[in-house]
């Protein structure tokens, strides 16, 4: 059994080169990875994407959910950045995940570490009733448990989910999936749109290796003490597993 720390990653959510790199610079020590998803991606460039990922450990960020060919090559074309961790979407079934995998894999060979690949569950933005106004009768625990449990088979590395499913994931799947954890608020901040909302202390305690915080950090007056404090509030909560 060894001490498991939360790990933090800082959603640098922005139109802007120059805002991207502030932030990135300001927060190097104080945070584990960066994120980095579709609006820096679409509005920079994968140029500007690759100049962070030089700078910090990054999470690329960018949810693909195509038909499996389509997905896996798109992929393969964003291996050369080489970010630590990737994401598509769990909806898109076992054989878009496998696929992906197996893309992974083969761009990888016989080199130290591959990205890994995380699939994205039920987004944290979403509750009981935005999942009945797509047609799932179920609440978001049983949803992200289904999902999961198939994308972890499937091939994924990892999920995507909010801090109320981790003990349900954790019993399902066991401690070898990764568990990266957005919808993180610490206390007394505006929830904005997310809807399965957990503090950082919380997450940490229900077993997050990875908690991911944006605006909490982005928007505050100081982003480099609003990251620190929450790395205080990680670093407080000790688990052993
Ligand atoms: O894949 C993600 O990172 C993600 C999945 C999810 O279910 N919910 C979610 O908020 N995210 C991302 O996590 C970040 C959360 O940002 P804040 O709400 O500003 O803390 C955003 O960049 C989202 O794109």
């Amino acid at each position: 059994m060894s001490v498991h720390h939360t790990r933090l990653i800082a959603a640098l959510d922005t139109p802007s080169y120059e805002q991207a790199l502030t932030w990135a610079t300001e927060l190097e020590s104080k945070v584990d990875a960066i994120k980095l998803g579709l609006e820096f991606t679409y509005a920079c460039g994968l140029d500007a994407v690759r100049n962070l990922a030089a700078k910090q450990e990054l999470f690329l960020d960018l949810k693909l959910h195509d038909i499996p060919n389509t997905v896996a090559s798109g992929l393969k074309a964003l291996t050369p950045i080489h970010p630590s961790l990737m994401t598509i979407h769990a909806l898109g079934g076992p054989e878009m995940i496998a696929r992906s995998r197996a893309v992974l894999e083969e761009a990888f060979e016989g080199k130290t570490a591959r990205p890994r690949l995380l699939a994205v569950t039920v987004l944290t933005s979403m509750n009981e009733e935005s999942l009945s106004a797509i047609g799932i009768n179920a609440t978001p625990l049983e949803e992200v448990v289904r999902l999961g449990k198939m994308a972890i088979k499937a091939g994924a590395d990892g999920l995507v989910c909010s801090a109320h499913e981790i003990t349900a994931l954790r019993d399902a799947l066991g401690d070898g999936p990764e568990l990266v954890v957005p919808g993180i608020r610490p206390a007394g901040s505006s929830t904005d749109d997310q809807k399965r909302i957990m503090t950082p202390a919380q997450a940490a305690q229900a077993g997050a290796d990875w908690i991911v915080v944006g605006r909490p950090i982005t928007r505050a007056e100081n982003p480099a003490a609003a990251a620190q404090a929450i790395q205080d509030e990680l670093q407080a909560v000790t688990r052993c597993r």
